[in-house]
C-alpha cells in the first residue's frame, strides 16, 4: 500500500478525499448514504401545493392505474403509488383486472381511460401476464397522458431533448443528482442496464445534461473496465450485487436502481452496498434511494398532465 503524499488539508472536497482513502486503502472513511426518501417528500409537498392552486382552479389531478393479475409486489407498488396520490391531494383510482383478462378488454379499459377527462395520467402496471403485448397496451395509452413516459411518442420526443414526460425512475435520479449537486456537464456518466424503462432514458437524460455517456448491457465485455471510468454510475440490471466497491471509482457517485430479494428475503439493490459505500463519494441505498423517488416523479408527471389539460 502506499502511503499518502496529500497533507489531509489539501484533501479539499469530498471526492479527493474519498480517492486519498482509496489510494490509503482505508476502509475508515465512508460515502455519503443519500436520502431519497427526504427528498421523494420534499417533492411531494411540492406536488401538494401544486395540486392546491390547480383544485382551486377546478382541476384535482387524476390518476389511474391499471394492475392485472396479483403478482404481490406489483400490489405493494399500486397501494404505495395510491397513498402517494392521496397525500399530495391528488385523485387515484386503481383498476384490478383477473389474470386472464384478455388483451382486448385490457385495451378497451385503456381506452375508456384516455376518454376520461377525469383522468390525467394513466398507468398500467408492469410486467404484463405473457398473453399480453406489453408495447402494443402502452402505444394505446393517449401520449398526453402516459405518466410513465413509456409511448413510443414519448420516448421520440425525449431522444429530441423536449420531453413531454420524462421516465419516473430516471427523472427521480436526476432529481438526485441535482439536489447532490453533481456536475454533470462533461462527466463521465456509465449507465449499467439497458432496458427501455430505466437505461435508455437514463442515458438520454444524462446526456442532455452534458455527460459523456457509456451505456452498459448484459454484453458488455469488461463491465468493470467501463464502471470505473464513472464519475456517476448507474446500476438498473435487475441482477444483485452485480457491481462491487472494486468497480467503483473512488469519489463516484452511485446510483442503485435494483430491488431484489435476497435469501433471507431483504431488500438488496444491483450494488454491493458495503464494499461499494467504502470507495464512493455518495451512494443510494436499497429500500430509501430511488424507489420512493420514482414515485414522487409519477405524482408530479400527474399533476403536470393535469396543469396542462387547462392550457387549451
Ligand atoms: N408501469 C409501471 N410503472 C412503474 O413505475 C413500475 C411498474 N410499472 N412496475 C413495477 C416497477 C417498480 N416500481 C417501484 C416504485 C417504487 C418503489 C419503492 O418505493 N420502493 C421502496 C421500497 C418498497 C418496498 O418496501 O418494497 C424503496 O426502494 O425504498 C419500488 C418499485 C415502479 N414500477
Amino acid at each position: 500500500m502506499s502511503t499518502s503524499v496529500l497533507p489531509a488539508a489539501h484533501g479539499g472536497s469530498s471526492h479527493q478525499q474519498a480517492a486519498q482513502r482509496a489510494q490509503d486503502g482505508q476502509s475508515a472513511g465512508l460515502g455519503r448514504i443519500i436520502d431519497g426518501k427526504a427528498l421523494s417528500e420534499a417533492i411531494r409537498a411540492d406536488v401538494a401545493r401544486r395540486a392546491q392552486a390547480l383544485a382551486a382552479r377546478g382541476v384535482v389531478p387524476g390518476l389511474a392505474v391499471v394492475l392485472i393479475g396479483d403478482n404481490p409486489a406489483s400490489q405493494v407498488y399500486v397501494r404505495n403509488k395510491a397513498a402517494a396520490c392521496e397525500k399530495a391531494g391528488l385523485n387515484s383510482r386503481v383498476l384490478r383486472l383477473p389474470a386472464d383478462t384478455s388483451e382486448q378488454a385490457l385495451l378497451e379499459v385503456v381506452q375508456e381511460l384516455n376518454r376520461d377527462p377525469a383522468v390525467h395520467g394513466i398507468l398500467v402496471q408492469l410486467p404484463l401476464p405473457p398473453h399480453m403485448d406489453a408495447a402494443k397496451v402502452i402505444e394505446t395509452i393517449a401520449a398526453a397522458k402516459d405518466v410513465d413516459g413509456f409511448h413510443v411518442s414519448n420516448a421520440g420526443l425525449l431522444m429530441t431533448g423536449k420531453p413531454l414526460f420524462r421516465p419516473c425512475t430516471p427523472y427521480g435520479i436526476m432529481k438526485i443528482l441535482e439536489s447532490e449537486q453533481v456536475a454533470l456537464r462533461g462527466a463521465e456518466a456509465v449507465v449499467v442496464g439497458a432496458s427501455n424503462i430505466v437505461g435508455k432514458p437514463m442515458a438520454m437524460l444524462l446526456l442532455a445534461a452534458g455527460a459523456t455517456v457509456t451505456l452498459c448491457n448484459s454484453k458488455t465485455r469488461d463491465l468493470g473496465a467501463q464502471t470505473r471510468r464513472a464519475d456517476v454510475l448507474v446500476v438498473a440490471t435487475g441482477k444483485p450485487g452485480i457491481v462491487t466497491g472494486d468497480m467503483v471509482k473512488p469519489g463516484a457517485t452511485v446510483i442503485d436502481v435494483g430491488i431484489n430479494r435476497n435469501a433471507e428475503g431483504k431488500l438488496v439493490g444491483d450494488v454491493d452496498f458495503e464494499s461499494a459505500r467504502k470507495v464512493a463519494g455518495a451512494i443510494t441505498p436499497v429500500p430509501g434511494g430511488v424507489g420512493p423517488m420514482t414515485i414522487a416523479m409519477l405524482l408530479v408527471n400527474t399533476l403536470e398532465a393535469a396543469e396542462r389539460s387547462l392550457q387549451h
